[in-house]
């Protein structure tokens, strides 16, 4: 367990508050744990990056946060309304007030491959009311945002390159103003160019005022969104910190042993006997 989970600013009520998240899979034997005691915060403005080696628990988290996978203990608090325990209906219509917003890495679990760009993206406002001359307007508006064309509409996600597709899940979790956007690996697919943009996209979101959950393998991309940065190991939160911190001069050896096998990032890359040696001390 960190000494203090991932908080927010003093002044700041957080948009997402974790505290002491369990999170079981299976039943009978073969019942294990994905998540342990995991507390942690996200402000207004502010991009929280998850990370972590495969299978350490991160969409495990984002899904309990969601409300996909059901919590074993601990609470999870969106905009001030503890969901933990939320039935699907429930659920579903908090999902359609837009508090939060989802993008995963394969756009085609974030959209309906049935439904238009066009219908994708106004499907949200139409469901909460809005006219279908707001909702055109407002769709347009957002696809210039994530700078894609008007032509695009009328297609389905099965007929977009993969930048395109993900740029529309992203203008689809925008397109209803969330105040937390839960980011599971969303440049992980794209290539360079792609990646470059949606990250800048995103940035600019945290700017503007949403809480972000950024969850990735690609360290780099953590460096450059995040403010603070968790570290997930085997189920618990073994580091956070201020993004530059963390990163920079990870207290934690899983921290140490997670950079130091990434040489894009500043430190140089670990050698396998340094990697056996963090190993050992975990
Ligand atoms: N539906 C499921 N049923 C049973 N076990 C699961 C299920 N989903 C995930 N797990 C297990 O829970 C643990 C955490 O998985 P999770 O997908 O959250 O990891 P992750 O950090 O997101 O990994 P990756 O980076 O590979 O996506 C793993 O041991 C995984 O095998």
């Amino acid at each position: 367990m960190p000494e203090n989970p991932v908080t927010t600013r003093d002044d700041e009520e957080p948009v997402l508050r974790v505290t002491g998240l369990d999170v079981h899979y299976g039943i009978g034997r073969k019942r294990h744990r994905a998540l342990s005691g995991v507390s942690l915060e996200v402000a207004p403005g502010q991009a929280v990056g998850l990370i972590g080696e495969t299978g350490s628990g991160k969409s495990t988290l984002a899904r309990a946060v969601l409300g996909l996978v059901p919590a074993g203990g601990g609470s999870v608090v969106i905009g001030g309304e503890d969901v933990t325990g939320w039935s699907r209906r429930r659920w579903r219509a908090f999902r359609r007030r837009g508090v939060v917003q989802y993008v995963f890495q394969d756009p085609l679990r974030s959209l309906d491959p049935d439904l238009s760009v066009q219908d994708s993206l106004a499907e949200p406002l139409l469901l909460r009311g809005e006219s279908r001359g707001a909702a055109r307007e407002q769709v347009l508006e957002q696809l210039e945002r994530v700078n894609l064309e008007p032509d695009l509409l009328p297609r389905l996600p099965g007929e977009l390159s993969g930048g395109q597709r993900q740029r529309v899940a992203v203008a689809r979790a925008l397109v209803v103003r969330p105040r937390l956007i839960i980011l599971d690996e969303p440049v992980s697919a794209l290539d360079a160019a792609n990646r470059v943009q949606i990250l800048q996209i995103i940035k600019d979101l945290r700017d503007a005022g949403t809480a972000l959950l950024f969850i990735s393998h690609d360290l780099g991309s953590v460096a450059g969104v995040a403010d603070r940065v968790a570290v997930l190991y085997q189920g618990e939160l073994v580091e956070e910190g201020p993004a530059g911190v963390v990163l920079r001069s990870p207290r934690h050896a899983y921290t140490r042993l997670l950079l130091g096998s990434v040489p894009t990032l500043h430190a140089p890359s670990a050698s396998r006997q340094q990697r056996q040696a963090l190993r050992a001390q975990l």
